[in-house]
């Protein structure tokens, strides 16, 4: 925590005279010390077999074990750890501290060394891992099993990074992601773009015939919907939690009549072959766009390109969103993106005539928190909002040509 608090004294420094942004730095500390509270630093400690998921590792170094218990002492109390290796996998389940928080934790099997220990949703294969690749190139790539889980990894130490989609060109935004970045509380430090291109897969010797169903992610189905009607594949259509998850399945299961929609890393790691190459719908550039995520944020410069994402919410009166958009527009700062979501707690609102839909609003701009137009847009928009969170301030990406990324 000593960096931290260098950091925090680092971003009051450069910003005293800004009531609003020594605010945010407040909040930022008070979260930093609940988290504190909440989870057991003695548990998580980054190093050396304190740290639950470290020791949960050590102990699975014996290769026959399937499930493990074991209590690892604390200096408040005794943290009970369930390690569960899942058959044939080099993964491992680690149920930590389960009493208190039940985090459940997929992480790789023990690898020791100081990489930056990305965690994303999905295993090995998943467009994701890729993306984490692209945003830190010598990173550690952690998989997760669920989404939430992502966010529990950075939460709880397990990793430095979480890498989400957020968005698609052609499939749009991946709306589980915009909620839990109001659940939880970690911070927007960056963001990457890349090309997807899909493949469609089946096991050896299957031909496009031979298929009554293909599955893979959402997404990716909705992005390669009418690719995969011309290619006369009239068949149902299931969902399944990743794209690389699915091409393991199939070969798991051996099942001879099901495509699966995934990357060409995912056919080489779970031995499928590549029916057809580039089946996403929008040739000219299928970009996903994905968000870093860190326990810690960025310190906004004023120099260089920077994109900040707040969310907010408010009573909804008459031209409540045209006053917010406008703190914005009158500064010349450019609104990227606008997503709603409902307000979850209180979806509905009973006004005279009768009930309304409830929104949070996540809204994307480009400028940083480090200038002094932003801060007082945030101010201004403050005073229409009833909640208002800054999800980040980090840099953008810039490239222009889908075919670089
Ligand atoms: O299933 C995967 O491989 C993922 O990484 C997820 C995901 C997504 O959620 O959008 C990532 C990129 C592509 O857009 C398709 C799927």
């Amino acid at each position: 925590m000593a960096a931290t608090s260098v950091t925090v004294s680092m971003a009051l420094g450069q910003t005293l005279s800004v009531a609003w942004e020594v605010q945010w730095w407040r909040q930022v500390r008070r979260w930093w010390r609940e988290d504190e509270k909440r989870t057991p630093k003695q548990s998580i400690h980054r190093n050396g077999c304190r740290c639950a998921a470290a020791a949960a590792a050590s102990l699975c170094s014996s290769p026959n074990f399937t499930t493990l218990m074991a209590n690892i002492p604390t200096k408040t109390k005794m943290t009970n750890i369930r390690c569960t290796q899942q058959a044939g996998s080099n993964r491992i389940t680690t149920l930590t501290d389960w009493q208190s928080s039940c985090a459940i934790l997929t992480v790789p099997f023990p690898k020791h060394g100081c990489k930056l220990r990305v965690a994303y949703r999905g295993v090995p294969g998943a467009y994701t891992e890729a993306a984490a690749g692209k945003a830190y190139p010598d990173c550690e790539p952690i998989p997760c099993d669920q989404f939430d889980v992502v966010f529990q990894a950075v939460e709880q130490w397990v990793a430095d990074r979480a890498i989400l989609p957020v968005e698609n060109s052609s499939g749009g935004t991946v709306h589980r992601n915009y909620d839990l970045l109001l659940r939880h509380r970690l911070h927007i430090v960056g963001e990457i773009q890349m090309s997807v291109h899909h493949c469609l897969l089946a096991l050896p010797g299957v031909r496009k015939e031979n298929l009554t169903r293909v599955i893979s992610h959402p997404q990716a189905l909705s992005q390669c919907e009418h690719t995969l009607t011309s290619l006369g594949l009239d068949v149902s259509r299931e969902a399944f939690d990743d794209t690389a998850g699915a091409a393991e399945h199939v070969a798991a299961e051996m099942l001879r009549d099901t495509g699966v929609i995934a990357s060409v890393r995912a056919a080489e790691l779970y031995g499928m072959e590549i029916l057809a190459e580039g089946i996403e719908d929008d040739k000219s550039g299928n970009v996903t766009r994905f968000v870093m995520l860190a326990r810690e944020p960025v310190i906004p410069r004023r120099d260089g390109d920077f994109k900040t994402s707040i969310v907010f919410a408010g009573e909804e009166g008459p031209s409540f969103l045209f006053k917010v958009l406008s703190a914005l527009a009158f500064r010349d700062i450019r609104v990227t993106k606008l997503e709603s979501r409902p307000h979850k707690g209180c979806p509905l609102r009973l006004v005279n005539d009768g009930l309304r839909f409830d929104y949070m609003y996540y809204v994307d701009f480009e400028a940083s928190m480090a200038e002094t137009r932003v801060q007082n847009a945030l101010s201004e928009i403050h005073e229409y909002t009833s909640f208002l969170r800054l999800l980040g301030s980090y840099p953008m990406v810039l490239q222009t040509d889908p075919s670089s990324f």
